[in-house]
């Protein structure tokens, strides 16, 4: 008997658009459906199933938080992923994505991040169907609206809808014909499989989903929510319609080289806290507070070693990238309090000073309380500092 070989599958997910129509306050993938950005989504549909390989196409610049996302999504198999910077057209992101293919892979799935609720079977069927028949295969949706042909805002002509269907994806196709198909590539195609046919090969299509909608506008992405809200498919949604709090505990020795920054202050004369950062344990405390209130991890998570971008920040550096974070991912931060131990330095005279740069820092209140510990413990022996944060976020929208 003859064996059919498994097809070693790469899945490119497009995700580098930059969202014009959605006007989400971010590139399109990285805003939040609910607790979770709309390529958190995506990646989660891929992974009920994982392929050999995921290419993920960002924004330049965007990668790292890409290689976040996905760590989160792929845990210990997130060695099959790769993250590349896409380009102006999608078009372009996907010859970035296929530039950035392994040698093995022999079947390739391009897949819009923007169709973040896809559901896993789609992907199953796709990959079937590219695998029996050697064609490109997209999924398809019947048209549902009637269509008419369009001249200066008159009505020419009523178009046949029977023959007409609408396209989404992941689009499937054997590696060598679609990079066949690119490299022939004369004009910019909206899809893939256009792009394919027009090198001449076949598409064949299989059934969509309606929960692959492609979330373009501010009401798709409403549609999304209501979706997750209501308990469809996704693994990581979170309740959107409650607060939430998170608690962040940071500590560090003195004994650093340069002066003490805490709280988002320098403090001529004091001693300054040993740390890969400025050591300040004030505004790391908030900062996982923050992130643990919106399910987005904590500090290691977004400003790990692995961050080169990162090394050396400042306090504020963290908060405010903290606050687009939380942002992102569709909450607002409603208040912060943050209680810092130490003997020294002294907070009381500086107290406003440091709630209001952490403030303006995290675009939301925070208040600052101090105390000693009568001597007891690492932070009355003067070893050290520590500080224990509280946050509150809430849905922005
Ligand atoms: N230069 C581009 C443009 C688009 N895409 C991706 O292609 C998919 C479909 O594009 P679309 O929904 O039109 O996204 P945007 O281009 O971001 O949207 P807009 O046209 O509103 O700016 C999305 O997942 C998008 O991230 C991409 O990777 N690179
Ligand atoms: C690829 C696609 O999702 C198929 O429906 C679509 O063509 C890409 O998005 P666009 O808005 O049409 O550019």
């Amino acid at each position: 008997m003859d064996l059919i070989p498994v097809p070693r599958v790469a899945v490119i997910v497009v995700a580098a658009g930059s969202g014009t129509r959605l006007a989400g306050g971010a590139p399109k993938a990285f805003v939040g459906i609910d607790g979770s950005s709309i390529l958190r989504h995506a990646l989660d549909g891929i992974a009920a199933a994982p392929p050999a390989q995921v290419v993920i196409v960002v924004p330049s610049g965007r990668e790292g938080d890409a290689r976040t996302e996905a760590l989160s999504v792929f845990g210990d198999r997130n060695e099959l992923v790769t993250v590349v910077a896409g380009g102006a057209t999608r078009q372009q992101s996907v010859a970035a994505g296929l530039a950035a293919l392994w040698a093995d892979v022999d079947t390739v799935l391009v897949h819009d991040a923007a169709r973040a609720l896809t559901p896993p079977a789609v992907f199953a069927r796709v990959i079937d169907e590219v695998r029996r028949s050697g064609a490109g295969v997209i999924p398809m949706r019947p048209v549902v609206d009637t269509l008419k042909r369009v001249a200066d805002a008159v009505v020419t002509e009523a178009v046949d809808r029977t023959p007409l269907v609408a396209a989404q994806t992941p689009q499937g196709f054997p590696r060598a014909a679609l990079e066949d198909a690119y490299a022939r590539a004369g004009a910019e195609h909206t899809d893939d499989a256009a792009l394919f046919a027009a090198a001449g090969h076949e598409v064949r299509t299989v059934d969509g989903d309606d929960l692959s909608f492609k979330i373009t506008t501010p009401a798709d992405l409403d549609r999304a929510r209501h979706l997750l809200r209501s308990g469809a498919p996704a693994a990581s949604a979170a309740p959107l319609a409650l607060p939430r709090v998170g608690t962040g505990t940071d500590v560090h020795a003195f004994g650093g080289d340069a002066p003490l920054r805490l709280a988002g202050l320098t403090w001529p004369g004091e001693p300054g806290l040993r740390g890969h950062s400025d050591g300040d344990a004030v505004a790391h405390a908030i900062v996982d507070a923050v992130l643990s209130a919106a399910g987005l991890g904590d500090i290691g998570t977004h400003f790990g070693v692995d961050r080169p971008e990162f090394a050396g920040a400042t306090g504020e550096v963290f908060l405010r990238r903290t606050a687009e974070l939380v942002a992102e991912a569709g909450f607002a931060v409603g208040n912060v309090s943050v209680q810092v131990q130490a003997n020294r330095p002294r907070f009381s005279a500086r107290r406003a000073e440091a709630e209001a740069v952490l403030s303006a820092a995290l675009g939301a209140p925070v208040s600052v309380a101090a105390t000693t510990t009568d001597g007891l413990g690492f932070t009355g022996a003067g070893e050290g500092v520590s500080a224990t944060a509280v946050a509150l976020v809430h849905p922005a929208r």
